[in-house]
């Protein structure tokens, strides 16, 4: 790649961070390695997931490509679609944007309260063979999978569900009780997720509210999981044990979700935040901050 310096900005949803490069008219490809060195938290800008924003070739307001930290590409990113919806809806003055991603097209849109916006993600799929499982299951509801003693399972028989990835739910009932940085990597790779999975803990703690701890494949544990919120919302009514409108506590704060009874969309709200502006040279592969966030930017308003 030609000697060049190149702006990102830095943006969160709920704690789940990404760099987000615009490249719309000039074109950004990197390695799998580049990404990696860049998303690590020690050496690099540190980032959950890296999100290029591409010129559709559907002729919607853009396309979404999707890196984990570990440089791997994916279809799907709740929060991401999130902070994306919101820039793209800033930059055009519009309250509702489509944003093409590999998982198909996304509906954003301004929702009540500042920063916070509404994605429709779409139906979850719940067929094995769609979610990617290597096995056939009549039922995903509660899939053959356990770790720990055959007798005596640490954890056991998760809901499998796919909300454009793949996501696998154990339902317990108090997700600090079992030790997810041991059991994540171990149940992300597990033969049964042909493509791995994102691994949560929910415990439905009171009427329709649920916290939840997530592993995300190619990352770790996360402060938030869009697309986990929207599968544990999901597989929670899908099985009885809540309503179809519930709230998923997570480590960085709620989210809502909704599975609409219409159309069996999943609607999901939260809230979004720039953290800051920076640039990255890389010929040297080192970056720097060159602008403020939201924070600075209300603060100055306060005052
Ligand atoms: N943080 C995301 C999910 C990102 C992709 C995931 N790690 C995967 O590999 O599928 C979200 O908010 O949904």
């Amino acid at each position: 790649m030609a000697s060049e310096t190149r702006p990102f900005l830095k943006m969160n949803g709920l704690g789940n961070d990404f760099v987000v490069w615009d490249a719309r008219v000039d074109p950004l490809r990197l390695s799998p390695e580049v990404v990696a060195r860049l998303g690590d938290r020690e050496t690099g800008i540190g980032f959950d997931q890296m999100i290029t924003v591409e010129r559709s070739s559907f002729g919607v307001d853009a396309f979404m490509r999707i890196h984990n930290q570990n440089g791997g590409e994916v279809s799907a990113c709740g929060n991401a679609t999130r902070c994306i919806g919101r820039l793209l809806m800033e930059e055009a003055g519009k309250d509702l944007v489509t944003i093409e991603t590999a998982a198909g097209l996304l509906h954003a849109f301004d929702a009540e309260g500042p920063r916070t916006v509404t994605v429709d993600m779409g139906k979850p799929r719940f067929e094995w063979d769609q979610i990617p499982l290597a096995e056939e299951f009549a039922d995903t509801r509660a899939i053959e999978l356990q770790i720990g003693p055959i007798d005596d399972p640490v954890l056991h028989t998760p809901a499998a569900v796919s909300m454009g990835n793949p996501h696998a739910i154990f339902w317990v009932d108090d997700v600090e009780g079992y030790e997810l940085e041991r059991f994540g990597p171990l149940l992300e790779q597990h033969p049964i997720f042909p493509e791995g999975a994102n691994i949560s803990l929910a415990h439905i703690f009171d009427e329709d509210q649920i916290r939840v701890k997530v592993w995300e494949r190619g990352v770790g544990l996360t402060l938030a999981c869009g697309t986990a919120a929207c599968a544990v919302g999901v597989a929670a009514a899908r099985d009885g044990k809540t309503g179809r409108k519930t709230t998923i506590h997570l480590p960085g704060g709620p989210i809502g979700i909704e599975w609409r009874e219409s159309d069996e969309h999943v609607l999901m709200t939260g809230l979004t935040e720039v953290e800051f502006e920076g640039e990255v040279d890389f010929e040297t592969l080192t970056w720097r901050k060159t602008g403020a966030g939201d924070a600075s930017t209300e603060a100055e308003a306060a005052s």
